[in-house]
């Protein structure tokens, strides 16, 4: 990982999601809370009208997302991660609204290849210090909704599991930072990615209960990586040309691996590509 100074701000507000962990904690929570509550605020909108959308308060019209089918949530176990260039990390993901069993089984596999993909590369990465992932989005395993999970500490066992279902920025930061990145579906890659230092989310939990969260520091960070599989958006896409190049052969490199494996043509090709006009800006998407 980059710097350690960014595990800092982590390690006092990863533990701030009561209502959004797989294993709720309440009393410490209420603890944190009161003792974090000017950094991170957590604010529950179970029972209340749906929050409204940054757009929709600017007057524009919102379009609904199409909602996803009970064909749409399926998989077989175990889940496989998709890599670049598939097309599947480009097709729009749908809304959720069936809190059913079938979505805490998924959230469940897609936390065990979280922490557990690996590959060769990852292999060597672990090697050099880095282990899995600390973020995960269900287009990334092949189903295309709105759901990410994320623990920033990325060991089982330790930090809080993050469930968000059908995220929504109602808010980012001015600020922003530089950060080291990686993706499970480009394994072994890293480079830059700048991004705003915190936002402001209304999403649904695991259960279909609304909330609102502020986010800071690696939790910001993972979480907007994931929104934005969740947009079709990949981080590549928001690096800057002289940072993209020190990736570039890497990606054809991952380009020519799908042509061989799939015998079809790469979908994209980072050598032709126009820069998608979605990630040009945070919130303008
Ligand atoms: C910093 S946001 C990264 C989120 C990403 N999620 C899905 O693609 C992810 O988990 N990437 C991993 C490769 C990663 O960043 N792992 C960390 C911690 O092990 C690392 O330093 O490699
Ligand atoms: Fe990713």
């Amino acid at each position: 990982m980059a710097c350690a100074a960014w595990l800092q701000p982590l390690s006092s507000s990863h533990a701030l999601f009561p209502t959004l962990c797989r294993r709720p904690t309440f009393p410490a929570i209420f603890h944190r809370l009161t003792r974090f509550s000017s950094t991170v605020r957590l604010v529950s909108t179970m029972n209340r009208s749906p929050p409204v959308h940054a757009q929709a308060k600017r007057g524009f019209s919102v379009k609904e997302d199409e909602v996803a089918t009970a064909a749409d949530v399926e998989f077989e176990t175990p889940l496989k991660i998709v890599e670049y260039p598939d097309p599947i990390l480009r097709a729009k993901n749908k809304r959720i609204d069936s809190f059913d069993e079938n979505l805490k089984i998924l959230v469940d596999e897609m936390f065990d290849i979280m922490y557990n993909s690996c590959n060769l590369q990852e292999l060597l990465a672990w090697f050099l210090h880095r282990t899995d992932g600390i973020g995960l989005s269900a287009p990334q395993v092949g189903i295309n909704v709105q759901l990410m999970v994320f623990n920033p500490v990325g060991e089982r066992g330790e930090g809080e599991e993050i469930v968000l279902v059908n995220p929504r920025v109602s808010r980012y930061s001015q600020k922003t930072r530089p950060f080291n990145e990686g993706c499970l579906s480009f394994p072994g890659i890293y480079a830059d990615v700048v991004r705003p230092e915190s936002v402001k989310i209304d999403a649904r939990d695991i259960n279909g209960a609304r909330f609102t969260v502020n986010l800071s520091g690696l939790p910001a960070r993972v979480f907007q990586h994931e929104f934005d599989h969740l947009q079709g958006i990949l981080f590549f896409d928001r690096m800057s040309e002289g940072v993209l190049e020190t990736i570039c052969a890497q990606l054809q490199a991952l380009e020519k691996k799908y042509e061989d494996k799939t015998e079809l043509p790469s979908p994209e090709r980072i050598q032709t590509r126009k820069r998608m006009k979605a990630a040009t800006g945070f919130g303008k998407s």
